[in-house]
């Protein structure tokens, strides 16, 4: 094991040089303290005491190390603050660690931030994936024994589906917006260092995610928020359109099972077979503030405002997830109701996380407080 005392003086691990205990597997989790990211890090870092999490974020508007509080004092627990953008920064982790795997999550992820802002996207989620694959081939050389480069993707690479059918690990790539782009890209690029230098790769994709920590940008927890504060509640064009969601938890729970034992150079897609209108979940969740919190039933549909329709506005998703049960044994573990239900939950008794995150104040913080490393 390492000693305590070299993983409680974290300075000391900036200038100790590659920190590597052969006892302790060093496995980094990219964007660890985004909504995604903080509870695949909580379970990795609870359920792996043997490893040493390091989770590498740039902290952005989405991501803040408050997510991870209840695990931040662990000993097998590191925050390293870095931009998968600067190439330099990012070797400089890797010549740090001496890694065994790599779960990359980093990514700008709001669609309609993407459309007002293509060029973070492309940045961020292509070549900071780049980046990331770089520092890797140059740390492991050729010895790709027992290691892996797991990277997180989305479903929306596939495109729009219309009334009926399903997104399978063969269909083919149709990303339609430049989020979506962007996430197809990354995934090629990372599917070509598995092709052409061998590099151990795997990627999941995997469908809507709702739960505790997500930003108040996504329709759940905005939902949530505008029906708390009683403003209006933006449902985009007629609200026809499909999402099928799964519990963030079961999400984190998937990673963990492809990372540990999918196949290597392998796609796998994950998703609830939980497939809602937008209205429909809207009309779900306005019902279910009103009874939590003790108003008239009918009070919160009252706030739904039709807005005008997002650009190319994707139809419907939804994931066929028979590879990753019959090859892995995953499934959900809760039903809609009971996630949706936690979730509401969490966001009325973190009254102040959101008001912080929507302030930007633990961002601020944060961001002071790790300016200098
Ligand atoms: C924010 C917002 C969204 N919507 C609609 C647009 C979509 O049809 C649906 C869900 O929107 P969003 O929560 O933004 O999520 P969506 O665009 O589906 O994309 C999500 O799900 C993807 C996986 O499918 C992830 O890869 C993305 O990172 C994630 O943002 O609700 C509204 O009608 N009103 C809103 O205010």
């Amino acid at each position: 094991m390492i000693s305590k005392g070299f993983i409680e003086d974290k300075s000391k691990t900036l200038i100790t040089g590659v920190y590597n205990d052969l006892t302790m597997k060093n496995i980094l989790i990219t964007g660890g303290s985004g909504f995604i990211g903080s509870h695949l890090v909580r379970l990795m870092v609870t359920k792996y005491p043997d490893y040493n999490i390091v989770n590498l974020d740039k902290l952005t508007y989405a991501g803040n190390p408050e997510n991870l509080k209840d695990i931040e004092d662990k000993g097998n627990y590191v925050f390293e603050r870095v931009d998968i953008v600067d190439a330099d920064a990012v070797f400089k982790v890797f010549e740090k660690y001496d890694f065994s795997g790599v779960i990359h999550l980093a990514a700008e992820s709001h669609v309609d931030r993407s459309i007002s802002n293509p060029n973070e996207f492309i940045m961020t989620n292509v070549v900071g994936t780049l980046n990331l694959l770089n520092a890797a081939r140059t740390s492991w050389g050729s010895n790709f024994s027992d290691k892996v480069f797991y990277h997180v993707s989305t479903d929306e690479v596939y495109g729009s589906l219309g009334d009926e059918g399903f997104f399978y690990e063969d269909t083919a790539y149709d990303p339609r917006s430049p989020y979506s782009a962007s996430k197809a890209s990354s995934d090629h690029i990372v599917r070509a260092y598995y092709h052409t230098f061998g590099m151990p790769v795997k990627i999941s994709n995997c469908s809507n995610n709702y739960g505790s920590h997500q930003f108040p940008e996504k329709l759940i927890p905005l939902m949530i928020n505008n029906i708390k504060k009683n403003k209006p509640l933006p449902v985009y064009g007629e609200g026809l359109n499909v999402r099928d969601w799964l519990w963030v938890v079961d999400h984190a729970r998937a990673i963990d099972e492809i990372f540990h034992r999918g196949k290597v150079g392998e796609t796998y897609n994950i998703g609830g077979h939980n497939e809602w209108k937008n209205i429909d979940l809207v009309h779900l969740l306005c019902d279910t503030m009103d009874e939590k919190l003790g108003r008239e039933p009918g009070t919160a549909r009252k706030l739904i405002t039709f807005v005008k329709d997002r650009a190319g506005h994707d139809l419907r998703y939804a994931i066929d997830a028979t590879k990753i049960k019959n090859e892995l044994g995953w499934v959900p573990s809760v039903t809609f109701e009971e996630g949706l239900s936690k979730t509401v939950d969490w966001y009325l008794e973190n009254e102040e996380w959101l008001e912080n995150v929507t302030s930007g104040s633990y961002r601020n913080y944060y961001q002071d407080q790790y300016q200098n490393r």
